[in-house]
């Protein structure tokens, strides 16, 4: 039995991880849940799934739960709850389903007890994926990514020589804007923003997803975990999200990983690996598909893309200052305090006053992280 805690177990990614387990609870088994704030479905969770432990970062929202909840689970908050519940004996994997920094230091103490991932937070990659990846050796421990064209990646290079590795082929779907112009996305709204073509998921990724910043996250994310060079990672748009991402050999043979645009299918394979179990996402009928179709990335317009690769290449702690960018402004968006194309320019005018650190210790991210959220949301929220 796989014993496991999910951070983020109230989110898209989380929900979809406790319907797999639902379908599979002969194998896995829930021992720890943990939200922010939504106390009410994290309630439901834990009375369906009674695990050891359960917690919200929001302690407002524990006090609330703790006040009415009479059950066995333990109940923890903040930052230590969560950690608590990464790190416990009762646990062996770590789903990261938490949105954004705030699953860094989680991760990297579960890491550090041991405990194998299954990581859908690609956020933890990007800012420290070289100290991540350095302790995940360290400690023998798996990664096993959900994100769905790592999954892909994963299974198109599985028993394969990286040496023969041509290129990494990750595709995209070009999100809602594909083949907008400049002009176009002035005045795009939230509202079009969330209307993702493909794929149903949490707000923050659906606005990545729009601004190609989502990509731009994945271009590092594979980089880290696939350890090949930035030359060798190619971004393809493929609009109907059928084949998840490819891998090209030196030989031109290119193999790729299909399947619908069901999560659940990239989740249970993170957590069954190597076992391939039953899983009701929908089947491909090639009986019925229509074109497949691929296009080279607009990054002039989207210029998420283009920002990640430079963030990426320079290494070091730019991508922390990339990524923190982005989150603020994302969300600043979300809450119509800037335009949609305001994102890049805060990104990048971040990016271009940041002197990078090149070996950047854990607790320097966690400053220059700390100090870039103050300085963009007093830029924002001032004017
Ligand atoms: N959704 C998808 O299909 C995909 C998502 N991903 C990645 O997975 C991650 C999660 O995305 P998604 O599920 O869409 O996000 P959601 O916004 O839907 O869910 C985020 C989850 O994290 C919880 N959370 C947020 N902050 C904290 C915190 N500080 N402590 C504890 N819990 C916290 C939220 O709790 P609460 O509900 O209480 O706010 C919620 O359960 C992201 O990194 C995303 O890039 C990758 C590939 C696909
Ligand atoms: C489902 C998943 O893995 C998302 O990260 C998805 O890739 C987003 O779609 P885009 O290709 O539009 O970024
Ligand atoms: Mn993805």
């Amino acid at each position: 039995m796989k014993k496991i805690a999910v951070l983020g177990s109230t989110g898209s990614i989380g929900t979809q991880t406790l319907d797999v387990v639902r379908n599979h609870s002969d194998f896995l088994k829930i021992e720890v849940l943990a939200a922010n704030n939504n106390d009410e479905l994290l309630e439901q969770q834990i009375n369906e799934f009674k695990p050891a432990m359960a917690i919200l970062h929001n302690k407002e929202a524990y006090e609330k739960l703790k006040a009415r909840y009479v059950g066995e689970t333990k109940l923890y908050y903040g930052e230590e709850g969560l950690i608590e519940g990464a790190t416990t004996d009762k646990i062996d994997t770590v789903v990261t389903s938490l949105m954004g920094f705030a699953g860094l230091r989680p991760t990297m103490r579960a890491i550090e007890a041991g405990k194998n991932i299954a990581l859908a937070n690609k956020e933890t990659l990007v800012v420290a994926g070289d100290l991540v990846m350095k302790k995940a050796r360290e400690k023998q421990i798996e990664i096993m990514p959900i994100d769905s064209e790592h999954g892909a990646l994963f299974q198109c290079l599985h028993g394969e020589d990286m040496n023969k590795v041509d290129k990494l082929l990750v595709t995209a779907s070009g999100g809602p804007f594909r083949g907008k112009k400049i002009e176009d996305l002035k005045n795009v709204s939230v509202k079009q923003c969330l209307s993702h073509p493909t794929w149903k998921m949490g707000r923050k990724i659906t606005i990545d997803s729009a601004s190609l910043m989502n990509k731009g996250l994945e271009v590092i994310e594979a980089k880290q975990l696939y350890n090949v060079d930035y030359d060798k990672i190619q971004v393809v748009v493929h609009p109907q999200s059928i084949i998840h991402s490819m891998v090209q050999y030196v030989d031109g043979s290119v193999i790729a990983q299909l399947g619908s645009t069901d999560m659940r299918l990239p989740i249970q394979y993170a957590l069954t690996y190597p076992e391939r179990m039953v899983c009701p996402a929908e089947k491909l009928d090639f009986w019925q598909m229509k074109d497949l179709t691929f296009e080279k990335p607009d990054t002039d317009t989207f210029r998420g893309l283009a920002l990640a690769y430079e963030a990426g290449k320079i290494g070091g702690s730019m991508p922390c200052v990339m990524n923190a960018t982005n989150e603020i402004a994302v969300e600043a968006f979300l809450n119509e305090k800037i335009s949609f194309l305001d994102i890049y320019d805060i990104i990048e005018e971040a990016m271009q006053s940041h002197i990078t650190l090149i070996e950047p210790e854990l607790e320097d991210l966690f400053e220059i992280d700390s100090n870039i959220r103050k300085q963009v949301k007093e830029k924002i929220y001032k004017c």
